[in-house]
């Protein structure tokens, strides 16, 4: 199978101003790859440079150094015109942790699935109807609730909805930046399931950011763990985390609350 994501080096580098200023390093020399079809999760705890690594990779940080390639083309320099933006978010979305400050507080569900369509597909408005409730099905969101507004919705319906807007691009890759951290535990295992099928229907690929090790091992089949902008670890989902090799990822794996469980002591 084809890699429909390759980073190579990639290195963000906040606040350098001037050649020989220092800057703070977020993301360094990173670099993966991952198949179509499958679901790559990036772990680490808080400041590790996941959220900048997502941001990178759909455009919405620049990069200091290094490449992105996804569906072969080439994504370190920003899109030259709309249709070649167009064409890039047709390729891969972003779903964050709180869909409520992205949606449009005037919208119902249904008219913010509309608008995406409009914009990135030919339908008419009947088969414009039709996919809408297609992309609720997807998501498990009814046709009453489609025709509600954010502030309607519950915390899970409004990230279902998320999913739901950016699966109406047609992407061919998903990133999951903490998408289901919010939810409640019950909430978060119904949209954990619902990605899981919308997976194996679609052969979407999934970039699956996350500090939770037990979401990560829900859904991904292999994994990054990073730590101070790099990657401390990589390797399938249960090797790693059943037998870490890195200290940290010991660690992180520790802190997981379990049966018989007792917070792990900071390493010095
Ligand atoms: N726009 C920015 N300007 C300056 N520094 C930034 C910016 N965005 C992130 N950083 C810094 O980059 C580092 C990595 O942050 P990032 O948000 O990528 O980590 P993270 O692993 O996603 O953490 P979290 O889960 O808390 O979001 C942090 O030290 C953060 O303060």
């Amino acid at each position: 199978m084809n890699d429909i994501v390759v980073v190579r080096d990639l290195t963000k580098v906040f606040g350098r101003r001037g050649r020989k200023a220092q800057g703070l390093v977020a993301v360094s020399s990173v670099s993966f790859s991952v198949q179509a079809g499958g679901a790559l999760g990036i772990v680490g705890e808080s400041g590790s440079g996941k959220t900048t690594l997502s941001r990178m990779l759909v455009g919405l940080e620049r990069p200091t150094s290094g490449s992105i390639t996804i569906c072969d083309q080439d994504r370190s320099k920003p899109a030259r015109s709309l249709a070649a933006q167009r064409e890039r978010a047709r390729q891969i979305q972003i779903v964050f942790q709180d869909p409520y400050t992205s949606l449009d507080r005037r919208q119902t569900g249904a008219d913010c699935l509309a608008e995406v369509l409009r914009l990135h597909s030919d339908l008419t408005a009947t088969q414009r109807d039709h996919r809408i409730h297609e992309l609720g099905d997807q998501v498990g969101l009814s046709k009453a609730t489609l025709a509600s507004r954010p502030a309607a919705l519950s915390g899970g319906q409004r990230q279902r909805l998320a999913i739901a807007r950016a699966l109406a691009a047609s992407p061919q890759v998903l990133v999951l930046d903490e998408a289901v951290s919010a939810l409640d535990v019950s909430v978060q295992a119904q949209v954990l399931n619902r990605l899981a099928d919308i997976r194996e229907e679609l052969g979407i690929t999934y970039l699956f950011v996350s500090h939770d090790l037990a979401v990560i091992q829900q859904i991904t089949d292999d994994v990054i763990v990073m730590r101070h902008g790099g990657i401390v670890e990589r390797g399938s989902t249960k090797d790693v985390l059943t037998e870490p090799q890195h200290e940290y990822t010991k660690l992180l794996r520790d802190s997981v609350p379990r049966p018989g469980w007792t917070p792990a002591k900071p390493a010095h």
